[in-house]
């Protein structure tokens, strides 16, 4: 899925967050949910957001998909200044958001439909994005008929679908069993090295951070503000063994800590 287009900006899916203040405001209160956020997210990079329940993780996530305003500041994404949703942004959430009207297939062709992409064209790309989520068998099936994992790994391939050059994931894999999530982690590093998108993805859930990023930002509430950065020094190719590394283990150690505070 890679286009080479001479069209497509010198950097894809670079984030640039400058300076970022979220304040929600009624009549009679005012409360500071984001404060002072400055991070950049290189292109292709994989940056988990990891944080206590309310420190605002969500409502960033939100305001670079440009789903939420926000009060000061900007976010860019490869120079330009996101004013609302786009394509440009995937966005997977922990519900599931497919359509129950639609087959698997289907829902996967939505967006590209909606854009005029012609019918050989999208089942070419529903094709290989089912094959990539490694769901060929149920292309007819609907969502109803899905287990829980096998209908995030749909919102996957949708929101790929669309060609991305950010993903955002908002604890996608959250309301999964233990089994079906670790195949899930396995199944988006897959999705990503071979997709080269850029991916911002939220959890409270350390060892899924750490198995996932290459970088880690920690945020703590009271107003919601980066506490933390860390590189994950763990080898590219991450097996099952990797959560047996020491790397892994001190770093789990060292989350754990600043999360209890
Ligand atoms: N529309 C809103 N109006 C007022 N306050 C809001 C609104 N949305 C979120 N908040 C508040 O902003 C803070 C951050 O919320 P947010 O959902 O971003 O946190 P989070 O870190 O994603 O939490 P969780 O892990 O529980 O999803 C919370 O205190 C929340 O109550």
């Amino acid at each position: 899925m890679q286009t080479g287009s001479k069209e497509e900006a010198a950097t894809r899916g670079e984030i640039v967050i400058h300076n970022l203040h979220k304040v929600y405001t009624t009549k009679k209160s005012r409360f500071e949910a984001l404060h002072n956020i400055q991070l950049t997210i290189g292109e292709n990079e994989f940056l988990t957001i990891l944080g206590p329940s309310g420190c605002g993780k969500s409502t960033l996530l939100r305001i670079v998909a440009g789903l939420e305003d926000h009060t000061e500041g900007s976010v860019m994404v490869d120079g330009e200044e996101v004013i609302g949703p786009g394509a440009d942004r995937g966005m997977v959430f922990q519900g599931y958001t497919l359509f129950p009207w639609l087959t698997v297939r289907e829902n996967i062709e939505y967006g590209p439909k909606l854009k005029g992409i012609p019918t050989l064209e999208r089942r070419s790309l529903s094709n290989y994005l089912l094959k990539m989520i490694r769901l060929e068998s149920f292309d007819k099936s609907y969502p109803k008929q899905l287990s829980g994992g096998m209908k995030q790994r749909v919102a996957i391939a949708r929101a790929l679908a669309n060609r991305p050059k950010v993903l955002l994931m908002d604890e996608p894999f959250g309301a999964l069993d233990a089994q079906t999530k670790l195949e899930m982690q396995e199944m988006l590093l897959d999705v990503w090295e071979k997709e080269k998108t850029t991916v911002l993805f939220i959890t409270h859930d350390i060892d899924e951070a750490i198995f996932l990023s290459q970088r880690i930002v920690v945020m703590g509430a009271g107003p919601g503000r980066i506490l933390k950065e860390f590189n994950v020094e763990l080898p590219a190719e991450r097996t099952p063994e990797v959560r047996e590394h020491p790397e892994f283990l001190s770093l789990k150690r060292e989350l754990a800590g600043l999360l209890k505070h």
